[in-house]
């Protein structure tokens, strides 16, 4: 039984076709990467993985609430503490408990920084360890390791082995190998043929 899978799948941005014909399924215990290059659609598909925004066509199949996303920004409260933006967001979640995120996330000794107060690297970490107290099941992650240092990637590498280990699943776009067992998607090969045509179209016509 999956936890989340897409069928014949069309995703689009600005209405526009950007992938299309995806099929996929992603199981407990399984971490699927996506690869493919800057604007191929790896932005637009998670998006749609979490429900930002509906499929141009087809489905995607997840049980309400199995998706916590992780973008780009980071979405912190600048004024709240390390530990108050944990907390905030484990309230908003249903109350999971802070101390594991704070600690696999070696946020310990900044626990009482106002969360502006952050590195870049450091929010990313305070961002990342949010999805360990929504206590949902599929991490949905855009880009993660932007902005961490070596061990910080470490960390984030074991926190998310850590997860599938416990029966979740993660889908992560990313450029760097991040050294698990993973199954690679390429997106490359579903651009949307919409694209192709436009790319193609003879603007001296107009
Ligand atoms: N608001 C928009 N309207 C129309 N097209 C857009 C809009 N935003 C992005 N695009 C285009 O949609 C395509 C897919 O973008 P997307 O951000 O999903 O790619 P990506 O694979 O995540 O890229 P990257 O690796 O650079 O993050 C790109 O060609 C991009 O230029």
């Amino acid at each position: 039984m999956s936890l989340i899978s897409v069928k014949d799948m069309t995703v689009s941005r600005g209405g526009m076709p950007v992938l299309e014909g995806l099929n996929f399924a992603v199981s407990p215990g399984e971490i699927l990467v996506l690869r493919g290059p800057n604007g191929a659609g790896k932005t637009t598909l998670l998006r749609t993985l979490a429900r930002l925004q509906p499929p141009y066509a087809g489905t995607v199949e997840a049980a309400p609430d199995a998706v916590a996303y992780a973008a780009h920004a980071d979405g912190l409260k600048a004024t709240l503490t390390v530990s108050e933006n944990l907390a905030f967001w484990a309230g908003v979640y249903g109350g999971q408990d802070i101390a594991p995120a704070l600690r696999d996330f070696n946020l310990e000794t900044l626990r009482d920084r106002p969360a502006g107060n952050l590195s870049a690297g450091q929010k990313r970490r305070l961002g990342l360890a949010r999805l360990m107290v929504t206590g949902r099941p599929v991490w949905v992650l855009d880009e993660p390791t932007v902005s961490l240092d070596v061990a910080s990637v470490e960390l984030f590498a074991k926190a998310v082995k850590g997860h599938v280990d416990g029966g979740g699943a993660a889908v992560i776009a990313t450029h760097i190998h991040l050294g698990f067992e993973e199954t690679v998607f390429d997106v490359t090969p579903y651009k949307a043929r919409h694209d192709v045509i436009r790319n193609d179209f003879d603007e001296s016509f107009l």
